[in-house]
C-alpha cells in the first residue's frame, strides 16, 4: 500500500461539494468524480461517522499504518460471545422499503478500526509479492491505478441503485424492512412490537439475539434425554427390541422384585419417533376384542393436557413373559406431580450409575410444599388444566380412572394426564361409565387436597378432618367449594359444573400461557435468524477458496478473480478485522451485522482491502449479494449431486 492519497478526504465544513476531493488525483479522473459525488451526497445527508469522513462509504475508514494517530485509541470492549449481543441495545426503527437508504447509516467498526488485514495475522502461507496492477474482471467496476494502488469503484448509473436492488422485492407488497440499527434486517413483517411487551428492560446481558440461556439449557437437557442409551451390561434384562421399538431406556427403577409395571423410553423403527412404553408385566390378554374395545377411542383423543396413546402391544414376548405394552408420546425429562412436589429427592429422569451422570430438567425445579401446601395460584393452574383434560375425556364417553399424583406429568409449564386407557384394558366394563366419571372427580378432589396440604395422602379418611381445617384456614372459599363439590358423592355431578367456580381465574391462566407462547415464539424467531445466517455462511464457505476448481492446483483462478475475489475480500472484511496495532479484532456484532446486510443486499457501501494492501474496493452489499448468488449458482451448475437438508 503506497499511500492513502485520494481516499482520506478532508470533507470539513469549509469545503464545498466536489472540492478538495482526492488530493493528488487528476481533476478529470473518473475516480475523483465518483468520490466527489459521494462526498456531495454525504454533505446532503450529514456525515456518517465523525469528522473527516464525509464520503458515503458506510464502512471503517482505511488508515494506512504509517498515518495512524499515536497513541492509538483503546479498542472498544470486544463482544466475543454471541450471548453478549443485545438486539435491544439499540432502538428499533421500522423503515419502509423505499426509505431504507434515505438516511446515513453507519454500522461498521469504529473509525479507529482498520479493516486492513495485518500481514502477520493473515498469511499462513507465504504471499507472492503484490502484482503492480491487479486485474479484477468485474464488469460493474471501474478501476484506476494511482501510485501503485488500484482503486475500484462503481460508476453512478442512470438507473438508481435503489430501483435496481429492490426490484426483486417490489412484489412484496406491504413488506417492510425492519432495521434494528444494523443488527437485524428483515424483509418481512415480524411481531417485534408485540414481542417486546414480554421482555424485560433492555439489558445487554439478558436481551441477547440468541436463545435465552435457561431455555437453551432446558432444550439441551431434553436433547440429552432423547439421546440416552443404556449399557446392556448394566441392564441385561432389557431387550434390544420390543417389536418395532428399539433402544429401550428405563424411566424408573427396574429389576425390583415383584414389579408389576415398568416404564421405558424407546424409538420406533417405523417412524423414528420417541415413545414412552408402559409395560404391564405378565398380563396375558385372553379376550383381545373385549379388553381392547376402548383403545381406538383413546387413540383418537387429542388434547394438550393428555399424553396421547399411540399403540398397544398385546401378549408381547420380548421380556420373556406375556407383557401388555402401551406406547405413548414421549416427553423428555417429564416428571410426575408426585416427584415434583412430594418426593423431590427421587427425581428419576436419567441417571447413569456407571458414569455418575445425571440429567435433570433445570426448569422443572422440584417445589417442596410447605406445611400449608402449594400456593393457591399454582393450585388453580393445575385445577384448570386437569379439568380441561377431564372435560375432553368425559365428553368422549371415557373415564380417566387413574387420576393420581403419579399419573400426572409436568412438562415445561403444563401438566398432562399420563397412562390413560390402561385401566380400560386391564379391567374392562367393571362399572358404568357415569360412576367411573364420578370417581374421576373424586380423585381430582383428592389431588387438590394433597396439593393444598402438602401431604400426598391428606385426603385419606382418617387424615381428612385435619386436612380440611388446614385448607379452611389457608385457602379461598372458591377453592373450598371446588373441593366440596368434587368430594360430594350425594348428587350426580359433571366436570362442567366446576367452570363457574373457576371463574375469572381461567383468564389469568390463559393469559399466562399466551404470554409464554409469545416468548417462545420470540425465541424461535431469533433462532430462525441464526438459521438464515448459517445458510449464508455455508454458501460463502462453499464458494470460497476451492482448490478443486483451480487451473493450477491452487485456489488462484477461482477465488482470485471476479465475484469470488470480491467475496474473498468481504470474508476478510467480516471475519479478519484487525486493530491499528495489527491485533485481531473480535466483534460478533460486526459479523452479524455484515452478514445480515449481505443477506438483505443493502445499498450500504464498505471499503475492502486486499491482503497485500495493494487493492482497495468500494462496494455495496447488494453487489456482494449478487456475487455470492452468482458464484453459488455457478458452483451448483458444476455439481454432481446437491443434497438439501
Ligand atoms: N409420556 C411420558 N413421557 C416421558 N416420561 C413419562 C411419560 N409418562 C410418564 N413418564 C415418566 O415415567 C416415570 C413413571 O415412573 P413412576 O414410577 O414415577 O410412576 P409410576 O410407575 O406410575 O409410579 P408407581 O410405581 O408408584 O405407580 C416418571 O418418571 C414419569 O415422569
Amino acid at each position: 500500500m503506497q499511500s492513502n492519497e485520494g481516499y482520506q478526504f478532508d470533507g470539513g465544513p469549509n469545503q464545498g461539494p466536489g472540492q478538495g476531493q482526492g488530493q493528488g488525483l487528476p481533476a478529470g479522473s473518473r475516480l475523483n468524480q465518483y468520490l466527489a459525488n459521494n462526498s456531495r451526497q454525504a454533505l446532503l445527508t450529514g456525515p456518517s461517522f465523525g469528522p473527516g469522513t464525509p464520503i458515503n462509504v458506510n464502512a471503517p475508514i482505511f488508515i494506512p499504518k504509517h498515518q495512524q494517530p499515536q497513541p492509538p485509541p483503546p479498542p472498544p470492549p470486544a463482544v466475543n460471545q454471541f450471548a453478549q449481543l443485545a438486539i435491544h441495545d439499540v432502538p428499533v426503527q421500522m423503515i419502509p422499503f423505499n426509505q431504507i437508504n434515505a438516511g446515513p447509516q453507519h454500522y461498521g467498526p469504529p473509525p479507529h478500526m482498520s479493516h486492513r488485514p495485518s500481514m502477520q495475522h493473515h498469511h499462513p502461507q507465504p504471499m507472492a509479492p503484490p502484482p503492480p496492477h491487479v486485474q479484477v474482471p468485474y464488469d460493474r467496476y471501474h478501476q484506476e491505478s494511482r501510485g501503485g494502488t488500484t482503486y475500484f469503484y462503481n460508476e453512478p448509473s442512470d438507473q438508481p441503485l435503489d430501483a435496481e436492488h429492490y426490484h426483486e422485492v417490489d412484489g412484496n407488497e406491504g413488506g417492510i424492512v425492519v432495521n434494528t440499527s444494523g443488527v437485524f434486517c428483515y424483509n418481512a413483517p415480524l411481531p417485534l412490537a408485540h414481542m417486546t411487551r414480554f421482555r424485560g428492560k433492555p439489558n445487554s446481558t439478558q436481551q441477547t439475539q440468541f436463545i435465552s440461556p435457561e431455555l437453551r439449557m432446558e432444550l439441551l437437557n431434553r436433547q440429552l434425554a432423547f439421546d440416552t442409551k443404556v449399557d446392556p451390561n448394566l441392564y441385561p434384562e432389557i431387550p434390544q427390541n420390543v417389536e418395532h421399538f428399539t433402544n429401550l431406556v428405563p424411566l424408573e427403577n427396574t429389576g425390583m422384585q415383584n414389579q408389576s409395571h415398568s416404564t421405558y423410553k424407546a424409538i420406533s423403527c417405523r417412524d423414528g419417533n420417541f415413545y414412552c412404553l408402559r409395560r404391564i408385566h405378565g398380563n396375558r390378554i385372553q379376550q383381545p376384542g373385549k379388553q381392547t374395545h376402548l383403545v381406538e377411542q383413546w387413540k383418537k383423543l387429542v388434547h394438550g393436557n393428555i399424553v396421547p396413546l399411540r399403540e398397544v402391544l398385546l401378549n408381547c414376548r420380548a421380556f420373556e413373559d406375556y407383557s401388555l405394552i402401551f406406547a405413548y408420546d414421549y416427553y423428555p425429562l417429564a416428571e410426575t406431580l408426585m416427584t415434583k412436589h412430594f418426593d423431590p429427592k427421587n427425581v428419576t429422569n436419567f441417571y447413569d450409575p456407571a458414569n455418575n451422570f445425571r440429567i435433570t430438567s433445570p426448569m422443572g425445579v422440584p417445589v417442596s410444599l410447605g406445611p400449608s401446601g402449594a400456593n393457591e395460584t399454582m393450585i388453580w393452574s393445575y385445577i384448570i388444566q386437569i379439568a380441561a383434560a377431564l372435560r375432553a375425556i368425559h365428553a368422549s364417553g371415557l373415564a380417566c380412572r387413574t387420576l393420581d399424583l403419579n399419573k400426572i406429568i409436568c412438562y415445561g409449564n403444563k401438566i398432562m394426564l399420563s397412562f390413560c386407557g390402561i385401566a380400560d384394558v386391564l379391567d374392562p366394563d367393571s362399572t358404568p361409565i357415569q360412576q367411573q366419571q364420578n370417581e374421576d372427580l373424586n380423585m381430582f378432589g383428592n389431588i387438590i387436597v394433597s396439593l393444598a396440604t402438602g401431604r400426598a395422602n391428606a385426603w385419606r379418611k382418617d387424615l381428612y378432618p385435619q386436612s380440611k381445617k388446614l385448607i379452611d384456614e389457608n385457602f379461598s372459599i372458591d377453592l373450598r367449594n371446588v373441593i366440596g363439590f368434587l368430594h360430594n358423592n350425594g348428587s350426580r355431578k359433571t366436570i362442567n359444573e366446576i367452570m363457574p367456580m373457576i371463574g375469572g381465574r381461567f383468564f389469568t391462566v390463559m393469559e399466562n400461557m399466551q404470554a409464554k407462547t409469545d416468548v417462545l415464539e420470540g425465541e424461535l424467531s431469533r433462532e430462525m435468524e441464526n438459521g438464515r445466517l448459517l445458510r449464508l455462511l455455508a454458501k460463502m464457505n462453499t464458494v470460497l477458496e476451492r482448490v478443486d476448481y483451480s487451473r493450477n492446483g491452487t485456489e488462484e483462478g477461482w477465488s482470485e478473480t471476479g465475484d469470488r475475489f470480491m467475496l474473498k475480500l468481504f470474508r476478510d472484511y467480516v471475519f479478519h478485522q484487525v486493530t491499528d496495532q495489527g491485533r485481531a479484532w473480535l466483534d460478533m456484532a460486526h459479523i452479524v451485522q455484515c452478514l445480515n446486510k449481505l443477506d438483505c443486499g443493502t445499498l450500504e457501501k464498505i471499503e475492502m482491502v486486499a491482503r497485500g494492501g495493494d487493492t482497495q474496493i468500494i462496494i455495496d452489499y447488494a453487489t456482494l449479494k449478487k456475487c455470492l448468488e452468482k458464484s453459488y449458482r455457478e458452483l451448483m451448475g458444476n455439481t454432481m449431486m446437491i443434497v438439501h437438508r
